[in-house]
């Protein structure tokens, strides 16, 4: 993989991974429907870097969530749900002034393949986040920052500071991101094409959907989209149930030899519920990374967290048991295409596993 080499020690790092985003109480609705008809909600968490924060620490890695919540209830249930995960939290910061950010949305209907979505997070404590209140030296004391394209939507300050934790500078960890992109949020949708595609160049690994890629940029298919995202040594372009594509090594705009494209199908996942699922594949194809595993290898890894996390109503779940997932990883290409995953899945032999070193 090029630039900076998360698969390498680092003497300096207190984390393999620091995920920096703004986290909210979800609530998710107790039958289908619209959102104007739903009686009543359940408590869960979300967001998407604190998702992937979870995912990687239930898989046994160091993982750190770098952002700011409400002097609130809410904060603590994030702070304390979080932590239970055994993220380390110890750099969100409680503000007095700002509320916790929350949110409702509805049940996918699978018909249409959408649900809906009220935020109520304009002015929250993580919309706050700057250059000024969060210490570089939080978000960058790991081998590798994740970020997100939803952190950009939610103020100018939040802005900033993703162009201050991306630009380049001497031994800047590897930096993640995942596009992100969520139309409900941006104040000013014109803008959020641009931001985008530039926080993406600035970053050496990147996650983004094929269909967000044509929404967002107009751009079709995977080819199009390298060619207009040439700087991440690392980029990979999701299809959903299909499968990933990702292209890495020597970069295009060298000219020093064609870089490897791999494609990886997806598995067939009796999905429950989808959200969630783009997060889990970040943290299994980070997790393989950190592990310096074969290009093919952390794409397969992807789409099993994401099949554990589809195959939950929520957008969290423990993820398969290392060895569990090594052995499926291994599965030869027949044997994996047909592998066929529903809920309950996980639990196989979780229990006679034990905890992975990372
Ligand atoms: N129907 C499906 N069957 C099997 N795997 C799927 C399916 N849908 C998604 N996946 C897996 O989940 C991964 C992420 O899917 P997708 O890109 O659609 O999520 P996303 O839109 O980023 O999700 P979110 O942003 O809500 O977390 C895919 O790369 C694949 O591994
Ligand atoms: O939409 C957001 O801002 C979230 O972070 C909520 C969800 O947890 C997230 O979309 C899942 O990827």
């Amino acid at each position: 993989m090029s630039g900076p080499a998360a698969g390498a020690a680092h003497a300096a790092t207190t984390s393999d991974v620091v995920c920096l985003g703004e986290s909210m109480v979800t609530f998710l609705p107790s039958q289908p429907g619209r959102l104007a008809d739903v009686p009543s909600f359940g408590r869960a968490i979300g967001g998407a870097e604190s998702n992937v924060a979870c995912a990687l620490a239930a898989a046994g890695h160091r993982a750190k969530w770098v952002s700011r919540v409400g002097a609130d209830g809410f904060g603590d249930h994030l702070v304390e749900t979080i932590s239970r995960y055994g993220v380390d939290t110890s750099a969100v910061e409680r503000d007095p002034d700002r509320p916790t950010g929350i949110y409702f949305r509805t049940a996918t209907d699978r018909a249409t393949d959408t649900h809906e979505v009220a935020y109520y997070r304009a002015g929250s404590a993580a919309s706050a986040m700057s250059p000024a209140n969060v210490p570089a030296e939080d978000a960058l004391c790991g081998r590798i920052l994740h970020l997100s394209g939803i952190t950009a939507a939610l103020s100018g300050d939040c802005l900033s500071l993703l162009h201050s934790l991306t630009a380049p500078r001497p031994g800047r960890p590897l930096i993640s991101f995942d596009v992100n992109h969520r139309t409900g949020l941006w104040r000013d949708a014109d803008a959020a094409p641009a931001v985008l595609l530039d926080l993406a160049r600035r970053s050496d690994l990147v996650f983004v959907g094929e269909d967000e890629a044509e929404e967002a940029w107009g751009l079709n298919g995977a080819e199009a989209i390298r060619a207009a995202l040439p700087e991440p040594g690392v980029l990979v372009v999701k299809r959903g149930a299909e499968g990933a594509t990702v292209f890495s090594g020597p970069r295009p705009s060298v000219a020093d030899g064609p870089e490897s494209v791999t494609t990886v199908p997806a598995l067939r996942v009796d999905v429950v519920a989808p959200v969630g699922a783009g997060d889990a594949f970040a943290a299994g194809f980070l997790s393989a990374t950190l592990r310096d595993l074969p290009v093919r290898d952390r794409v397969r890894h992807g789409h099993l967290m994401a099949a554990a996390v589809l195959t939950v109503p929520g957008d969290l779940t423990d993820p398969p048991a290392r060895a569990h997932a090594d052995r499926l990883v291994a599965l030869d290409d027949t044997a994996w295409e047909t592998l066929r995953l529903g809920p309950g899945w996980t639990a196989a032999d979780r229990a006679s596993e034990e905890v992975p070193t990372p």
